[in-house]
Order: structure tokens, then sequence, then C-alpha cells
């Protein structure tokens, strides 16, 4: 174990203590909402990285073929209010707060109204499932950022829930939408047999290999209560022991979950979309669109695509795959179809607030809502939890960084 002591004041893996929260934080990563929005925002996206604005723009064009305007602030203003609106069904006193990585409303902005309300302890609720550094450290990183640079650090505690991946609030409405698309496929193509002529291929965000964490047993977590003595064991994923990342053991075991209960026996595979960053550099592999090129001609009829990465129908959504995947489809004589990814489901806005409870009641590992032998997550991300050891050295020197800010 490190005795490095910014680590070591980090918390356990897994809180089991109650807590008296203020209000949700619903915490999103942001999207431009005009033309004069996507050279800013995608600056605030690359930051830290010195990306020139003319290589900026080559990846702009698909905002700009959509006006400039991404979805995702609206589905994100829809979710708040359908959070908000379950809470009131339930009789729950909690507003909703709202603050993104790259875009208005602002993180920092969110904390101040925070402060503004008198607010003291607050739990923050990612628009993303799964561990990375992505989708889950980096944004506990833009709560240390964002409290260092408000200077609430101290004043205000912001927890983030667990990875949610295994909540079967997200994985209900993936294993509806599938089974939607195949009845859909059927209506295309008569007397279509699934389990014959229909691949499945759940698609998610690609991510340098560097980001998906260290898929092995958690070392805060062994020796925690309720912990999973082996990680690896409980898992019950192909691959997991031959020590692929958290990310891609999470999601191969949320598509099989899915495929298992709607599939219908076709095939499936986890594709990867959206790459960026230098050629040179190693990201998960294979491309969406590499694979559909290489499904063997006339070995299968038609694809359905399951965004499985992503809680809403957002711009990588949208080009990525009703644009670039479908295309690519079209030109290999396959029929296709796109499901939708959970946006306002209800089992998925009450799975979040389910989420909520949990941690305000401190609810006991072994006692959470998990559809997946490899869950339920750990709450706080630990050595290896979301990262290797090159990702963790720069996590440590952050941590360091925001606590002396906190300090200061
Ligand atoms: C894992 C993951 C998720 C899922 C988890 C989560 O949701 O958090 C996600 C979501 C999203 N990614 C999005 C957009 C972008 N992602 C970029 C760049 C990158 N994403 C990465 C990873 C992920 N991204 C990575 C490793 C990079 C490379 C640079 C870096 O290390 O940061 C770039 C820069 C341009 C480019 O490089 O292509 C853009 C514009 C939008 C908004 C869509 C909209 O506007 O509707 C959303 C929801
Ligand atoms: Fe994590």
């Amino acid at each position: 174990m490190s005795t490095d002591p910014a680590l070591a004041a980090a918390p356990a893996a897994f809180d089991e203590q109650p807590h008296e929260y203020d209000a949700i934080l619903l915490l999103g990563f942001g999207g431009p909402e005009g033309q004069d929005d996507v050279i800013p925002f995608l600056r605030n996206v690359t930051r830290g990285r010195g990306i020139p604005d003319e290589r900026l723009e080559e990846v702009a064009h698909h905002y700009r073929h959509f006006g400039g305007v991404s979805p995702i602030n609206r589905q994100n203003h829809e979710l708040r209010d359908a959070l908000a609106a379950e809470l009131d069904r339930r009789g729950i006193d909690l507003p909703v707060l709202w603050g993104n990585r790259n875009w208005d409303p602002t993180l920092p902005d969110a904390l101040r109204e925070a402060e503004a309300h008198g607010f003291r302890r607050i739990l923050a609720l990612a628009t993303s499932a799964y561990a990375s550094y992505s989708g889950c450290k980096q944004y506990q990183e833009n709560i240390d950022d964002a409290l260092a640079e408000t200077g609430l650090a101290g004043r205000l505690t912001i927890d983030k829930a667990r990875p949610y991946f295994d909540h079967p609030g997200f994985i209900a409405p993936f294993v509806e939408a599938l089974r939607g698309g195949i009845a859909e496929l059927r209506e295309k193509i008569p007397g279509l047999d699934p389990a014959q002529d229909v691949r499945i291929l759940f698609a998610t965000h690609s991510v340098p290999n560097s980001y998906t964490g260290d898929f092995g047993p958690h070392p805060e977590a062994l020796g925690g209560a309720g912990a999973p003595a082996d990680t690896v064991a409980r898992s019950g994923v192909p691959g997991a022991a031959a020590g692929i990342g958290a990310y891609e053991a999470q999601h191969l075991a949320v598509s099989a979950a899915v495929a298992e209960a709607a599939g219908e026996g076709a095939a499936w595979d986890l594709v990867y979309q959206s790459r960026s960053g230098p050629a040179h550099q190693p990201w998960l592999e294979p491309d969406i669109n590499d694979f559909i090129a290489e499904i063997p001609k006339g070995s299968a009829k038609a694809i359905v695509i399951v965004p499985v990465g992503f809680v809403s129908d957002h711009m990588e959504v949208l080009w990525d795959l009703d644009t670039e995947a479908i295309e690519t489809a079209g030109e290999h004589g396959l029929e296709v179809v796109r499901v939708p990814t959970p946006g306002t489901h209800p089992a998925y806005v009450s799975g979040l607030i389910d989420l909520v409870l949990e941690r305000r009641d401190g609810t006991p590992v072994a006692e959470r809502a998990s559809e997946l032998a490899l869950g339920p997550w750990f709450d706080v991300c630990g050595e290896g939890c979301c990262d290797t050891e090159e990702r963790q050295a720069a996590v440590r020197a952050h941590r360091a960084r925001a606590m002396q800010a906190a300090d200061a």
C-alpha cells in the first residue's frame, strides 16, 4: 500500500455510513448550444493539452453539421426535471442542482448556488455509468477543482455516487431497447431468425488503454466490510483473468446480461467508437466501423447497435452511430437499427434515486441493488480502480495540489 500522505487521507472504497444530504448534484459533460460555442466548448474539453484551434475545427464538423448545437444540455435538463418529479413522487425533499464539466451551467456555478442556499453536503450523480478515467475519476477531479476554485473546500462536502453500470435501473432500459430493436428488424425482414441473421453490437466510447483501470482486487476494498474477496473470480467475465481493464470488464458484463435477456440467441460483440488522440497511442478496439466492414458477407442480414456506454442520445450517438456506423452498415448491405439509450426512462430515473438513498442511508454493500456479479462497484475511487499506474501518479499529484489549494 502507498504511504503517500495525499492518498492515505483518501477515504475508504465503500462508504456504508449514513449521511444527511442537502441536495443532489447532476454532474454532466456539457455541450455547445450554437455555432459560436463550438470552439470555446472544444477548448474546454481539451484544456491543458495545447491543441490549436485549427485542429479543434476538424473535430467541430459534427457539431457544425447540427447547427453547433449538441442535444446533451437539453437531455440533462430533462433528466434533472425527471429526477425532481421522481423525488416529489416518493416524498423526498431534496433539490437537484446541475453542473457540467465543459459548459454552462458549470460545476463551480452549481457549487456557488449550493453555498447560497447554505448546503453543506451534496451527493453527485454523474451521467456516466462506468469506471474509467473519463467517466469516473475525471469527474472526481472536476469536483476537487471546482471546490478549490470557489474556495468552498472544507465548507461543502461532495460525495459521488458509485459507477452504476450494474444497477437494474440502468440495465432494464437496454433490455427493453434491444427487444424493441429486434422487433423492428422482424418487421423489416420477414422470416428473420435472430440467432442466424442478426449481430448485436454493443457500442461504447473508446478510451486510451491507460484510462481503463486495473481490473483486479481493489486494494482498499480487500480490507473493507462486505468487500469481494476476489473481484476477478466474482466477475464471471471471459478475459477478466487475463488482465483487462475495469472499463472493458464492466461493459462486457452489461452486454452479456442484456444479450442474455433480450438477444434471442443472436451473436454479440462489444465494439468501440469515437476514438481520437494521436495515432501512435493505443486505444480500445475494435472500432465499430472496422468491425462492421469485417462481418463476413452473407453471414448476417442485420445488426442492432446498442449504445451501452451512454446514458443519453447525445452527439457521440447521433454522429458516430446514427451517421457514420449506419452508413457503414449500408455500404456492407446490412439492415441496421440503433436502439435508444436510457434517457429519462422511468427505471433509470428511479434507479438514480435509489443510488441516492443507498448513500444517504449507508446501505451495507451486500444489500445494494446490483444485477451483475461484478457489482456493486466502489463508492470512492482508490488506487487501481479507474487507473493504471501512470494515471495514479497524476491523480496523486492532482490530489496533493487540490489539498494545498484548499489549505491556502
Ligand atoms: C469514456 C468517455 C465518455 C463516456 C462517459 C461520459 O459521459 O463521461 C465520453 C462522453 C462524451 N464525450 C463527448 C464529447 C467529446 N469527447 C472528446 C474527447 C474524448 N472523450 C473521451 C472519453 C469519453 N467521452 C476521451 C478519452 C477523449 C479524448 C480526450 C480526453 O482524454 O479527454 C471530445 C474532444 C474531441 C475529440 O477528441 O474527438 C469531445 C467533443 C460528449 C458530449 C457529446 C455531446 O456534445 O452531445 C460526451 C457525453
Ligand atoms: Fe473509479
